[in-house]
């Protein structure tokens, strides 16, 4: 039977590094309402380890651009400038928010903004790394980018700071203190009211 509540949506940004699929693994068990993860479409290639379907679905520019004209996606961004897309399939939203199922988006912060504009009452979450060091040596310890990524994603960073204001809520992750974040974002997202997220 259909539900006559929808589902929350919930948008998740931060730098590249700020820890952001980190805190979700482990949100997406506690968190009440129940979350499902929206798995993004990419172009770029799985890192080791990374699963079709599961981490990404990853597509060939080809393909990706296809389905964009044939109007599948809420959204899509070159997130880094690098040749790279990235976006959010409406088949992985509407249907489970329809049903009363919240969903979340762990995109970049155009992508965001994009999303609200759709979706005003969504629950908007920036998650900071804490200093600027702190997200270097997060991106360096993870061993998946080369220098030149490395570079190109600290840079971007700084502009996704300075757009934090945007959001409802900034939550910083600090140094070691993954689960502390985890119990915060599972508190906003359930305490959230619903009022328009700008
Ligand atoms: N609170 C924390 N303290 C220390 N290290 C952390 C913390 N949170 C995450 N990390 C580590 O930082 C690295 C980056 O985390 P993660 O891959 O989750 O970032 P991300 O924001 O999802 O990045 P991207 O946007 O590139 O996918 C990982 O090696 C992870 O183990
Ligand atoms: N606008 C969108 N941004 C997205 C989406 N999926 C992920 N992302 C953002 O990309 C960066 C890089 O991710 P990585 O896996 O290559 O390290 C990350 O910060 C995400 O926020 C999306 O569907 N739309």
């Amino acid at each position: 039977m259909a539900s006559s509540r929808t589902g929350k949506l919930v948008i998740l940004s931060g730098p590249s590094g700020s820890g952001k699929t980190t805190v979700v693994r482990k949100l997406l068990g506690v968190a009440e309402p129940r979350l499902e993860l929206s798995v993004s479409a990419t172009t770029r290639p799985p890192r080791a380890g990374e699963v079709d379907g599961k981490d990404y679905h990853f597509l060939t520019t080809e393909e990706f651009l296809r389905r964009k004209a044939a109007g599948e996606f809420l959204e899509t961004f070159e997130v880094f400038g690098n040749g790279y897309w990235y976006g959010t399939l409406r088949s992985e939203v509407e249907r489970r928010l329809a049903d009363g199922i919240s969903v979340l988006l762990e995109i970049d912060v155009d992508g965001a903004m994009e999303i609200v504009k759709q979706y005003p009452s969504a629950v908007t979450i920036f998650l900071s790394p804490g200093t600027e060091e702190e997200l270097e040596r997060r991106l360096r310890g993870r061993k998946t980018e080369s220098e030149e990524t490395i570079q190109r994603r600290l840079a971007t960073a700084k502009r996704e700071m300075a757009a934090m204001n945007k959001y409802k809520y900034q939550i910083v992750n600090d140094a070691g203190a993954v689960n502390e974040t985890v119990q915060r974002l599972a508190d906003v997202i359930q305490n959230d009211s619903g009022d328009d997220a700008l």
